[in-house]
């Protein structure tokens, strides 16, 4: 069923939007950063337990969003040129990764981007992003993999199967160098833009998140839009906690803090 975002919330998360030229609305602040010309607008966006966590654990979809939450995703989906996660979120929910919201129509839909440096998602035409595009309701992925990944995996005919499949809807592989299975997100960031992606929300799951947070990469993220469910998932869950990468650690704190409760939810929004 279609979702619907209502226009006094839209309002209140406008100022923390990518000034996107997509945008049909005035939600965009003049406020927000610019610098589209160099890299993407990057949001960091996801829902959290009270815990700081996204799922019971690793392989398990978990919904935390509300409902009216769930819609602010979309609506986040709307204003943004790309979604990215990583592919163990790929192979765990099996995502849509399009926009569902009322009225939102091809090319209004984010392309999904999948980090998976080893090229280890076994993307096929039952993959739900792939129906999704199919039916003409959502954009094919993206999924970047590390440089010499065809060259070093062992299932060459696999992946260029798959190259085939993506190519059919539009998508495709793009290769980023990587250290230790490992890109830098500058260069995730450049591959982006060389596709003309001028804005990307990062979803998740943990590993992808804890790495964009680790270190001075950070600094890279220009918005901050979480929702927190009013729940504990206990532990052994997909958490959100970085790594303390320099010593002596300085916490980073958001800032241009605001919280807005969101039905039984609360939205935190902010800029690092
Ligand atoms: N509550 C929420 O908003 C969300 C929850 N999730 C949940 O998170 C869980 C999956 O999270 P994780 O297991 O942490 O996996 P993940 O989705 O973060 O994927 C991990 C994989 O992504 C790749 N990756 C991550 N960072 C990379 C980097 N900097 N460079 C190169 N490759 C990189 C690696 O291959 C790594 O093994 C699932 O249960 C999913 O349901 C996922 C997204 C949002
Ligand atoms: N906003 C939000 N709330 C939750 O409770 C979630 N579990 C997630 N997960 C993210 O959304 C993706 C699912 O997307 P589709 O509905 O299939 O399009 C999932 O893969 C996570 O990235 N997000």
């Amino acid at each position: 069923m279609a979702l619907t975002f209502p226009a006094d919330l839209a309002a209140q998360i406008a100022p923390y939007l990518p000034p996107s030229p997509s945008s049909s609305s005035s939600s965009s602040s003049s406020s927000s950063p610019s610098h589209e010309d160099t890299r993407p607008f990057v949001t960091l966006t996801f829902a959290s337990s009270l815990d700081a966590a996204l799922s019971l654990s690793p392989g398990v979809q978990t919904h935390l969003s509300g409902p009216l939450s769930k819609a602010m995703t979309h609506h986040l989906r709307a204003h943004h040129s790309a979604i990215l996660v990583g592919v163990s979120t790929a192979v765990a929910d099996d995502p849509g990764l399009n926009c569902r919201l009322e009225g939102a129509d091809l090319d209004r839909q984010p392309l999904p981007v999948i980090l998976d440096p080893h090229a280890r998602w076994q993307v096929s035409e039952d993959s739900r992003v792939i129906r999704t595009a199919r039916d003409g309701k959502g954009r094919a992925p993206i999924i970047v993999t590390a440089r010499n990944v065809v060259t070093e995996n062992s299932d060459e005919d696999a992946i260029l199967q798959r190259q085939r499949l993506l190519g059919r809807y539009g998508g495709g592989y793009v290769t980023v160098p990587a250290s230790d299975g490992r890109f830098r997100w500058t260069d995730v960031l450049t591959a982006l833009q060389r596709l003309g992606v001028r804005s990307v929300m990062v979803e998740g799951g943990g590993q992808v998140i804890n790495s964009l947070l680790e270190g001075e990469e950070r600094e890279l993220v220009d918005a901050v839009i979480v929702t927190i469910a009013p729940t504990w998932l206990g532990q052994g869950g997909v958490v959100v906690s970085p790594q303390r990468t320099t010593a002596p650690f300085v916490p980073p704190r958001l800032r241009d803090v605001k919280w807005m409760p969101m039905g039984e939810d609360v939205v935190l929004c902010g800029r690092l």
